[in-house]
């Protein structure tokens, strides 16, 4: 894509990519970009690189705009790879004694992954570098997603450029929000359920910080997909769901079957929630991305978890999504167990000790069925998806 001027002297340089569907293990739909911006005023600067391969386009990009030789600084928000694989390459054309800004933690991680021989310069919040009639200035946002992570504000144009935080894996010719519409919410949502959930506590804390700051913003420029021009939608977004309260009376029911038992459970205990007025997704998880199911947990009031017994333990897939839920840490959720077993029949206990581990509510005790569900057996199901409807409007 071509480089697109989002202010005066201000220009999206980066690319996309869109044939990316594992990122890192998360599912993206429609692929995804990595935004690069560059500003040209007496003194230029760029802003974050791009994923490895794609270091030749960024150059071109930034060929169309300047000699890439005449490149004065690089600011580097973010450490991780999709932002930084070019930097190499792009500091050897621009001159390797550049200086390279980042903060603290940007240098130790930076260097960790290139040669501790470029030019970094270290970084703390509110300091500020004047480019001519522009000034930039940094806003510290350790773990937001790393430990290296740090926004840069340009202050005259009141742009905030945010690294990963507000981002989305969304790749389109579209530079802004509000051109694709309201369906990117649901691309910002699942980035944020899958990448910064369990930073919620910081997230508010930082929402908090600008707010009384005074901080105003004409565009937030993440490092991947659209930019927001309408900064108010996203940052509501993120003080939301980062509260993790007022969720809809919702229910995502995850579960994995061999013979099918399970299964079945799965879609009775679905009958017994939504005949009871709850919204209800089940999600077989050998047919559906744990990143996707992380999305509609993300708003739902609650995760009830079905699993055969296999070998006197979970099933893997189970054991899988319940490893990534718990290091993403949803909060204020119910939670229930549920599944079929031949003769020892643990799997219940084993997911309701994890939920618990969690902090989830358990209203309802675990329902287990020998082999397959007859029809007493369904009815046990729907009886059980009826009381953990009342549990969630409760
Ligand atoms: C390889 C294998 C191992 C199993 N191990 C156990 C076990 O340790 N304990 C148990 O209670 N049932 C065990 N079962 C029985 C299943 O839990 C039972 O067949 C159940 O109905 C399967 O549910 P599903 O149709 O949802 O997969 C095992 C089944 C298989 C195929």
């Amino acid at each position: 894509m071509k480089p697109v001027e989002i202010a005066k002297g201000v220009y999206d340089v980066g690319v996309i990519d869109w044939n990316i569907r594992d990122f890192h293990g998360y599912s993206t739909h429609l692929g995804t970009s990595y935004n690069a911006f560059l500003i040209v005023d007496e003194k230029i600067a760029l802003i974050d690189t791009v994923k490895k391969g794609f270091a030749e386009q960024l150059l071109r990009n930034i060929s169309t705009i300047i000699d890439p030789g005449k490149i004065d600084m690089v600011i580097s928000n973010h450490t991780e790879m999709d932002h930084s694989g070019s930097l190499p390459y792009i500091m050897d054309k621009i001159g390797i004694q550049k200086p390279l800004y980042c903060s603290k933690m940007g240098e130790k991680n930076l260097s960790r992954h290139f040669s501790s021989d470029l030019n970094y310069q270290v970084l703390k919040e509110g300091d500020e570098i004047s480019l001519g009639s522009k000034t930039l200035t940094f806003i510290e946002t350790r773990m937001l997603h790393w430990p290296d992570s740090m926004f840069t504000y340009l202050k005259e144009d009141k742009i905030l450029f945010s690294s990963d935080a507000f981002g989305q894996h969304y790749a389109g010719h579209e530079e802004f929000d509000d051109v694709v519409g309201n369906k990117i919410m649901f691309h910002a949502q699942k980035y944020y359920a899958n990448i910064l959930l369990l930073y919620a506590p910081l997230i508010l804390k930082l929402v908090e910080k600008i707010t009384k700051a005074g901080l105003e913003f004409n565009i937030i420029c993440p490092d991947h997909g659209v930019l927001w021009r309408n900064p108010g939608r996203i940052i509501e977004a993120y003080a939301k769901w980062s509260k993790q309260e007022d969720c809809a009376d919702k229910a995502v029911i995850v579960y994995d079957t061999m013979w099918d038992s399970t299964h079945q459970m799965a879609l009775a205990v679905a009958d017994g929630l939504h005949e009871n007025g709850i919204d209800v997704r089940p999600m077989k998880l050998r047919d559906w991305d744990r990143s996707d199911i992380m999305t509609e947990v993300l708003d739902a009031k609650a995760v009830i978890i079905g699993s055969p017994t296999l070998n006197n333990g979970i099933f893997p897939t189970i054991a899988d999504f319940i490893t990534y839920m718990k290091g993403l840490k949803p909060k204020n959720k119910i939670g229930a167990a549920f599944g079929s077993f031949g003769w020892s029949g643990e799997s219940v206990k084993i997911i309701e000790q994890n939920l618990g581990e969690m902090n989830f509510d358990l209203p309802v005790s675990g329902l287990k069925i020998p082999f397959v569900p007859d029809n007493n057996g369904l009815e046990k199901c729907r009886e059980f998806g009826s009381q953990l409807a009342k549990a969630i409007k409760g």
